[in-house]
Protein backbone atom coordinates (compact mmCIF):
# COMPACT_ATOMS: atom_id res chain seq x y z
CA UNK A 1 0.00 0.00 0.00
CA UNK A 2 0.94 2.98 -1.38
CA UNK A 3 1.67 6.29 1.56
CA UNK A 4 -1.08 9.09 2.13
CA UNK A 5 1.10 11.07 4.60
CA UNK A 6 4.25 10.87 5.91
CA UNK A 7 5.56 13.12 8.65
CA UNK A 8 8.71 13.47 9.37
CA UNK A 9 10.57 14.99 12.24
CA UNK A 10 7.76 17.99 12.19
CA UNK A 11 8.16 20.33 14.85
CA UNK A 12 5.92 23.26 15.53
CA UNK A 13 7.70 26.28 16.91
CA UNK A 14 5.92 29.09 18.74
CA UNK A 15 7.97 32.18 17.54
CA UNK A 16 8.75 35.32 19.60
CA UNK A 17 10.35 36.27 22.87
CA UNK A 18 8.69 33.04 24.74
CA UNK A 19 9.13 30.91 21.96
CA UNK A 20 9.18 27.29 22.36
CA UNK A 21 8.70 24.13 20.91
CA UNK A 22 5.02 23.17 20.54
CA UNK A 23 5.44 19.75 18.90
CA UNK A 24 8.76 18.85 18.85
CA UNK A 25 10.17 15.97 16.25
CA UNK A 26 7.27 14.15 15.57
CA UNK A 27 7.44 11.26 12.72
CA UNK A 28 5.11 8.85 11.80
CA UNK A 29 2.67 7.93 8.21
CA UNK A 30 -0.24 6.58 7.38
CA UNK A 31 -0.43 4.29 4.58
CA UNK A 32 -3.77 4.65 1.33
CA UNK A 33 -6.92 3.46 3.80
CA UNK A 34 -5.45 3.24 6.81
CA UNK A 35 -7.59 4.76 10.11
CA UNK A 36 -4.83 6.26 12.32
CA UNK A 37 -5.95 7.20 15.78
CA UNK A 38 -4.02 10.25 17.19
CA UNK A 39 -4.27 10.06 21.29
CA UNK A 40 -3.18 12.17 24.01
CA UNK A 41 -4.08 13.97 27.26
CA UNK A 42 -4.92 17.91 26.56
CA UNK A 43 -2.18 20.17 25.19
CA UNK A 44 -0.06 17.03 24.34
CA UNK A 45 0.07 18.43 20.69
CA UNK A 46 -2.31 16.70 18.78
CA UNK A 47 -4.52 19.72 17.22
CA UNK A 48 -1.08 21.85 16.02
CA UNK A 49 -0.16 18.92 14.34
CA UNK A 50 -3.35 18.32 12.46
CA UNK A 51 -3.09 22.39 11.85
CA UNK A 52 0.31 21.74 10.36
CA UNK A 53 -0.97 18.73 7.88
CA UNK A 54 -3.99 21.09 6.30
CA UNK A 55 -0.79 24.04 6.09
CA UNK A 56 -2.96 26.26 8.63
CA UNK A 57 -0.47 27.11 11.38
CA UNK A 58 -0.02 30.91 11.35
CA UNK A 59 1.99 33.61 13.54
CA UNK A 60 3.43 33.34 15.71
CA UNK A 61 3.52 29.74 15.04
CA UNK A 62 5.77 28.00 12.49
CA UNK A 63 6.56 24.54 11.29
CA UNK A 64 9.73 23.05 10.37
CA UNK A 65 10.21 19.29 8.96
CA UNK A 66 8.25 17.73 6.25
CA UNK A 67 4.77 16.48 5.62
CA UNK A 68 3.78 14.39 2.33
CA UNK A 69 0.37 14.58 1.03
CA UNK A 70 -0.20 12.52 -1.58
CA UNK A 71 -1.96 13.78 -4.27
CA UNK A 72 -3.60 10.35 -5.93
CA UNK A 73 -1.45 10.75 -9.16
CA UNK A 74 1.79 10.02 -8.16
CA UNK A 75 2.42 13.66 -7.13
CA UNK A 76 3.10 14.88 -3.47
CA UNK A 77 2.75 18.03 -1.91
CA UNK A 78 4.74 19.06 1.37
CA UNK A 79 2.32 21.14 3.30
CA UNK A 80 5.14 22.58 5.55
CA UNK A 81 7.05 24.59 2.10
CA UNK A 82 4.44 24.75 -0.33
CA UNK A 83 3.10 28.37 -0.66
CA UNK A 84 -0.68 29.25 0.56
CA UNK A 85 -2.03 29.10 -3.14
CA UNK A 86 -0.93 25.50 -3.63
CA UNK A 87 -2.29 24.87 -0.45
CA UNK A 88 -5.82 26.56 -1.02
CA UNK A 89 -6.07 23.70 -4.04
CA UNK A 90 -4.96 20.96 -1.78
CA UNK A 91 -7.13 21.46 1.28
CA UNK A 92 -11.02 20.55 0.97
CA UNK A 93 -10.05 18.47 -2.24
CA UNK A 94 -7.42 16.16 -1.27
CA UNK A 95 -7.75 16.78 2.47
CA UNK A 96 -11.30 17.57 4.37
CA UNK A 97 -11.06 18.64 8.05
CA UNK A 98 -13.49 18.01 10.89
CA UNK A 99 -13.33 19.96 13.48
CA UNK A 100 -14.65 19.66 17.80
CA UNK A 101 -16.32 23.12 16.96
CA UNK A 102 -18.31 22.68 13.93
CA UNK A 103 -18.69 26.39 13.90
CA UNK A 104 -14.79 26.48 12.82
CA UNK A 105 -15.52 25.12 9.66
CA UNK A 106 -19.47 26.74 8.88
CA UNK A 107 -20.13 30.37 7.92
CA UNK A 108 -22.98 31.81 10.42
CA UNK A 109 -24.29 34.05 7.84
CA UNK A 110 -24.51 32.04 4.59
CA UNK A 111 -27.20 29.19 3.88
CA UNK A 112 -26.37 25.88 4.65
CA UNK A 113 -27.48 24.50 0.99
CA UNK A 114 -24.69 27.79 -0.54
CA UNK A 115 -22.38 26.72 1.64
CA UNK A 116 -22.14 22.95 0.43
CA UNK A 117 -22.76 23.98 -3.27
CA UNK A 118 -19.42 25.60 -3.58
CA UNK A 119 -17.13 22.88 -3.29
CA UNK A 120 -19.12 20.70 -5.21
CA UNK A 121 -19.19 23.25 -8.12
CA UNK A 122 -15.47 23.86 -7.34
CA UNK A 123 -14.11 20.76 -7.14
CA UNK A 124 -16.81 18.31 -8.71
CA UNK A 125 -18.23 20.75 -11.76
CA UNK A 126 -21.93 20.78 -10.95
CA UNK A 127 -24.00 23.23 -12.07
CA UNK A 128 -27.47 24.40 -12.21
CA UNK A 129 -30.19 21.10 -11.38
CA UNK A 130 -27.32 18.85 -11.04
CA UNK A 131 -25.44 20.96 -7.92
CA UNK A 132 -29.06 21.53 -6.35
CA UNK A 133 -29.40 17.57 -6.68
CA UNK A 134 -25.57 17.20 -5.19
CA UNK A 135 -26.74 19.35 -2.71
CA UNK A 136 -29.72 17.47 -1.40
CA UNK A 137 -27.65 14.16 -1.74
CA UNK A 138 -24.80 15.09 0.62
CA UNK A 139 -27.07 16.31 3.33
CA UNK A 140 -28.80 12.96 3.01
CA UNK A 141 -26.04 11.07 3.11
CA UNK A 142 -25.38 12.31 6.58
CA UNK A 143 -28.37 11.44 7.48
CA UNK A 144 -30.15 15.09 7.81
CA UNK A 145 -33.96 14.34 8.22
CA UNK A 146 -35.56 16.98 5.48
CA UNK A 147 -32.50 18.10 3.43
CA UNK A 148 -34.69 20.62 1.67
CA UNK A 149 -35.19 22.72 5.04
CA UNK A 150 -32.00 22.16 5.99
CA UNK A 151 -30.52 23.50 2.91
CA UNK A 152 -32.32 26.78 3.14
CA UNK A 153 -31.33 27.12 6.71
CA UNK A 154 -28.71 28.98 8.42
CA UNK A 155 -26.97 27.00 10.95
CA UNK A 156 -27.86 28.51 14.22
CA UNK A 157 -31.28 27.20 13.22
CA UNK A 158 -30.29 23.53 12.94
CA UNK A 159 -29.02 21.23 16.34
CA UNK A 160 -25.25 20.80 17.66
CA UNK A 161 -25.44 17.29 16.60
CA UNK A 162 -27.14 18.67 13.28
CA UNK A 163 -24.77 20.93 12.74
CA UNK A 164 -21.96 18.79 13.02
CA UNK A 165 -23.57 16.33 10.50
CA UNK A 166 -23.46 19.75 7.72
CA UNK A 167 -19.45 20.48 9.01
CA UNK A 168 -19.27 16.55 7.89
CA UNK A 169 -21.03 16.71 4.97
CA UNK A 170 -19.18 19.73 3.68
CA UNK A 171 -15.58 17.95 4.58
CA UNK A 172 -16.48 14.96 2.22
CA UNK A 173 -18.12 17.18 -0.53
CA UNK A 174 -14.64 17.25 -2.41
CA UNK A 175 -14.52 13.62 -1.92
CA UNK A 176 -11.37 14.15 0.09
CA UNK A 177 -8.84 10.85 -0.16
CA UNK A 178 -7.74 11.96 3.65
CA UNK A 179 -10.37 12.93 6.23
CA UNK A 180 -8.73 14.72 9.70
CA UNK A 181 -11.33 14.63 12.22
CA UNK A 182 -10.16 16.46 15.48
CA UNK A 183 -12.05 15.75 18.41
CA UNK A 184 -15.45 15.55 16.23
CA UNK A 185 -18.10 14.54 18.78
CA UNK A 186 -16.17 16.16 22.04
CA UNK A 187 -18.41 19.13 22.13
CA UNK A 188 -21.27 17.14 21.30
CA UNK A 189 -24.51 16.29 23.50
CA UNK A 190 -23.67 12.28 24.81
CA UNK A 191 -26.84 11.40 23.38
CA UNK A 192 -25.59 12.13 19.64
CA UNK A 193 -21.78 11.29 19.79
CA UNK A 194 -22.18 7.42 19.41
CA UNK A 195 -24.58 8.59 15.60
CA UNK A 196 -21.99 11.13 14.54
CA UNK A 197 -19.38 8.83 14.95
CA UNK A 198 -21.07 6.07 13.36
CA UNK A 199 -21.84 8.06 10.25
CA UNK A 200 -17.91 9.53 10.39
CA UNK A 201 -16.91 5.88 10.46
CA UNK A 202 -19.46 4.74 7.58
CA UNK A 203 -18.44 7.35 5.19
CA UNK A 204 -14.81 6.58 5.61
CA UNK A 205 -15.72 3.08 4.50
CA UNK A 206 -18.01 3.67 2.34
CA UNK A 207 -15.59 6.32 0.02
CA UNK A 208 -12.12 3.99 0.97
CA UNK A 209 -10.72 7.47 2.45
CA UNK A 210 -7.97 7.48 5.09
CA UNK A 211 -8.39 8.76 8.66
CA UNK A 212 -6.51 10.77 11.33
CA UNK A 213 -9.05 10.67 14.28
CA UNK A 214 -7.80 12.70 17.13
CA UNK A 215 -9.19 12.24 20.54
CA UNK A 216 -8.62 11.88 24.29
CA UNK A 217 -10.91 9.10 24.34
CA UNK A 218 -9.13 5.63 23.86
CA UNK A 219 -12.07 3.26 23.44
CA UNK A 220 -13.60 5.64 20.70
CA UNK A 221 -10.36 5.73 18.73
CA UNK A 222 -10.34 2.23 19.34
CA UNK A 223 -13.62 1.37 17.93
CA UNK A 224 -12.45 3.79 14.47
CA UNK A 225 -8.35 3.41 13.85
CA UNK A 226 -6.24 0.49 12.71
CA UNK A 227 -3.10 2.28 13.98
CA UNK A 228 -2.55 4.48 17.01
CA UNK A 229 -0.24 6.89 17.96
CA UNK A 230 0.39 8.31 21.38
CA UNK A 231 1.82 11.93 22.10
CA UNK A 232 2.69 13.60 25.00
CA UNK A 233 4.30 16.84 25.80
CA UNK A 234 4.29 17.55 21.81
CA UNK A 235 6.42 14.45 21.20
CA UNK A 236 5.51 10.87 20.07
CA UNK A 237 5.52 8.49 22.69
CA UNK A 238 4.71 5.05 20.81
CA UNK A 239 2.85 4.06 17.66
CA UNK A 240 1.70 0.42 16.99
CA UNK A 241 -1.72 -1.16 16.15
CA UNK A 242 -4.27 -0.55 17.79
CA UNK A 243 -4.82 -3.98 19.21
CA UNK A 244 -1.43 -4.16 20.36
CA UNK A 245 -1.90 -0.82 22.03
CA UNK A 246 -4.58 -2.22 24.10
CA UNK A 247 -3.38 -5.23 25.01
CA UNK A 248 0.75 -4.56 24.92
CA UNK A 249 1.52 -1.09 25.60
CA UNK A 250 5.27 -0.49 25.61
CA UNK A 251 5.67 2.60 27.18
CA UNK A 252 4.05 3.70 30.99
CA UNK A 253 2.10 6.51 29.69
CA UNK A 254 0.29 4.39 27.24
CA UNK A 255 -0.27 1.62 30.00
CA UNK A 256 -1.56 4.72 32.32
CA UNK A 257 -4.16 5.77 29.60
CA UNK A 258 -5.19 2.08 28.59
CA UNK A 259 -5.31 1.71 32.55
CA UNK A 260 -7.72 4.56 32.76
CA UNK A 261 -9.60 3.76 30.22
CA UNK A 262 -9.96 0.29 31.90
CA UNK A 263 -10.49 2.03 35.44
CA UNK A 264 -13.42 3.61 33.82
CA UNK A 265 -15.13 0.45 32.00
CA UNK A 266 -14.74 -0.77 35.80
CA UNK A 267 -16.79 1.49 37.21
CA UNK A 268 -19.89 0.69 34.90
CA UNK A 269 -22.56 -2.13 35.79
CA UNK A 270 -21.94 -4.76 34.39
CA UNK A 271 -24.57 -5.53 31.54
CA UNK A 272 -27.45 -7.75 32.09
CA UNK A 273 -27.26 -11.55 30.20
CA UNK A 274 -28.89 -10.83 27.36
CA UNK A 275 -28.96 -7.41 27.11
CA UNK A 276 -28.18 -6.06 23.95
CA UNK A 277 -27.07 -2.49 25.68
CA UNK A 278 -28.98 0.77 25.29
CA UNK A 279 -31.65 1.52 23.77
CA UNK A 280 -32.86 4.65 24.40
CA UNK A 281 -31.62 6.94 21.47
CA UNK A 282 -31.02 10.11 21.65
CA UNK A 283 -32.23 13.31 19.64
CA UNK A 284 -30.37 16.12 18.11
N1 LIG B 1 -1.62 29.76 18.96
C1 LIG B 1 -0.92 29.28 20.01
N2 LIG B 1 -0.08 30.07 20.69
C2 LIG B 1 0.62 29.59 21.74
N3 LIG B 1 0.54 28.33 22.19
C3 LIG B 1 -0.30 27.48 21.56
C4 LIG B 1 -1.07 27.91 20.44
N4 LIG B 1 -1.82 26.86 20.01
C5 LIG B 1 -1.51 25.83 20.85
N5 LIG B 1 -0.60 26.20 21.77
C6 LIG B 1 -0.02 25.34 22.82
O1 LIG B 1 0.57 24.22 22.18
C7 LIG B 1 0.39 23.04 22.96
C8 LIG B 1 -0.23 21.96 22.11
O2 LIG B 1 -1.56 22.37 21.75
P1 LIG B 1 -2.59 21.46 20.97
O3 LIG B 1 -3.82 22.28 20.74
O4 LIG B 1 -1.95 20.85 19.79
O5 LIG B 1 -2.90 20.31 22.02
P2 LIG B 1 -3.96 19.11 21.94
O6 LIG B 1 -3.21 17.86 22.21
O7 LIG B 1 -4.72 19.18 20.67
O8 LIG B 1 -4.91 19.44 23.17
P3 LIG B 1 -6.51 19.31 23.32
O9 LIG B 1 -6.80 17.84 23.50
O10 LIG B 1 -6.80 20.09 24.55
O11 LIG B 1 -7.13 19.88 22.08
C9 LIG B 1 -0.45 23.44 24.17
O12 LIG B 1 0.44 23.66 25.24
C10 LIG B 1 -1.09 24.73 23.73
O13 LIG B 1 -1.34 25.58 24.84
Amino acid sequence: MSAMLEIENLSVHLDGPDGRRLVDDVSFDLADGQRLGVIGESGSGKSLTALAVLGLLGHPLSASGSIRLSLGDGDTVDTVSAPGRRLDGVRGRTVGAVFQEPLASLDPLMRIGAQLAWPLRRHRGFRADALRRAVLDALAEVQLPEPERIARSLIHEVSGGQRQRVAIALALAAEPRLLIADEPTTALDVTVQAGVLELLQAAVENRGMSLVFISHDLPVVAGIADRVVVMRGGRVVEIGDTRRILTAPREEYTRTLVGASRALDDLLPARPAGSDGPTSGGTE
